[in-house]
């Protein structure tokens, strides 16, 4: 299917998303573009395993998941963040569907390592008819990253990697990193567009670190498939110039330089 953006919107700014941005992703589908949803919600989880006093620690940026942490995540995932950005594109005029990696199933996982964490699983298999179904039918899906354990249940899947499958699974054309920086920095500024070479040197020598990383490493897988091009940006209008244009750091497969402004629209 032709068309397809996958949006990523990060626990770090799910909260603080704008009208205006729910009304871009609406007017999208005017174009014959098929934006498709895929969120995080970390910090939210982190909110609510505080509020049941149920510990949390992370391995290499990954949430331990124990069956206790399985259960608040999903329900914050799948439950409390999806129908929120639900709402909000309802609110923007707009039709949209809640589901999750593991409806479809778009995502089968496997187990990453259960000793060290738990129910925690990367992207095995995919499959993305659901998504197509609901954008041939004017609907945008809204994902969360939970996704089906192929040995039976579900597990919880980092949100970059999870939106980085599904925008390979679907052959998307765009795949934009919605998140609380406006784009890749290195010593304060940011930079506007950056190879998979040079975005590699940025991983080894850690001037990408944290968060920044899994975004980073799903933008190059997606770009070594079918996706053309990857975006990180930042999700609030205040960085937005008025051309309707959105800055941030693209990321692109070839040595060439690539566009400094990308089009959404
Ligand atoms: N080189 C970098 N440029 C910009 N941000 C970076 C960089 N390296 C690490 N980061 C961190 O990555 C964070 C975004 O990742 P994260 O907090 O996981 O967001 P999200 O919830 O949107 O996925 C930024 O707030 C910043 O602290
Ligand atoms: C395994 C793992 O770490 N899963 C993440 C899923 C949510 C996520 O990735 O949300 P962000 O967009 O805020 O990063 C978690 O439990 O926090």
């Amino acid at each position: 299917m032709e068309g397809i953006v996958v949006v990523k919107c990060g626990g770090s700014t799910v909260t603080s998303l704008t009208e205006a941005f729910f009304q871009e992703l609406v007017e999208l589908k005017k174009y014959g573009r098929h934006p498709v949803i895929v969120h995080g919600g970390g910090p939210v989880i982190n909110e609510m395993l505080e509020t049941f006093q149920v510990e949390t620690t992370f391995v290499n940026g990954l949430r331990k998941t124990t069956p206790e942490v399985f259960q608040v995540a999903e329900m914050v995932l799948s439950g409390q963040v999806n129908k929120m950005i639900v709402e909000k594109i309802q609110e923007a005029g707009g039709q949209a569907a809640g589901i999750s990696c593991a409806d479809g199933p778009i995502v089968q996982a496997e187990v990453i390592d259960e000793v060290q964490l738990g129910l925690v699983g990367q992207p095995a298999d995919t499959d993305p008819s659901l998504i197509y179904s609901l954008c041939e039918a004017g609907i945008i899906p809204v994902v969360s990253p939970v996704s089906q354990n192929k040995a039976g249940g579900r597990l919880n899947v980092n949100a970059d990697t999870a939106a980085g499958a599904v925008a390979e699974a679907c052959c998307a054309e765009e795949m934009v990193f919605v998140t609380d920086v406006p784009g890749v920095q290195a010593e304060g500024e940011v930079i506007p567009t950056l190879t998979k070479e040079e975005a590699k040197a940025l991983l080894q020598d850690e001037t990408i670190y944290g968060g920044m990383i899994p975004k980073v490493q799903a933008a190059m897988n997606c770009l070594d498939g079918h996706v053309k091009k990857v975006v990180i940006a930042s999700g609030t209008a205040a960085e937005k110039p008025a051309d309707g244009t959105i800055q941030g750091t693209a990321i692109t497969a070839g040595t060439t330089p690539a566009e400094q402004k990308v089009e959404t629209g």
